[in-house]
């Protein structure tokens, strides 16, 4: 399908997605496919290699970073897709995504960053940067 007749992603149809088993060779994202997912994470950026997403959290103290890293550990382990996550200066957290198996950002980074926007900003979520 030609890219202009491709529906355009939202944050709502990413959300709705699943990460997909990434062994079999699934294809690292386009320049193309990959600007036109990047709005639907907006806060989440893009390294200069085009290699990996990261994300950086603030939180008010030490258990609400831990909490919010628990959950994301939670999340990866339904959806079998794993993030870098960095917990520096006792109360900030990095994330960090690629997919290892190809080398390079998958659709999968997308699907998991914005479920985990998504649990950063559900209600209880101590995270100071929203
Ligand atoms: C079977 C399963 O899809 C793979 O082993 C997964 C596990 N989680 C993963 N997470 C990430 N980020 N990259 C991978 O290549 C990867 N491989």
């Amino acid at each position: 399908m030609p890219d202009d007749d491709r529906p355009k992603p939202t944050p709502k149809s990413v959300l709705q997605k699943h990460c997909q088993p990434c062994e079999g060779g699934m294809p690292t994202l386009t320049g193309d496919e990959l600007d036109a997912l990047m709005p639907t994470i907006p806060r989440w950026s893009v390294s200069n290699d085009g290699g990996w997403i990261r994300r950086k959290f603030n939180f008010r103290n030490f258990v609400e970073a831990v909490g919010l890293m628990n959950e994301i550990a939670a999340l990866a382990e339904r959806e079998q897709h794993h993030p870098d996550l960095h917990l520096t200066g006792y109360r900030h957290m990095t994330v960090e995504l690629t997919t290892h198996a190809i080398g390079g950002l998958s659709e999968n980074d997308v699907i998991l960053a914005a479920k985990i926007d998504q649990l950063a900003d559900s209600p209880g979520q101590g995270s100071s940067d929203r």
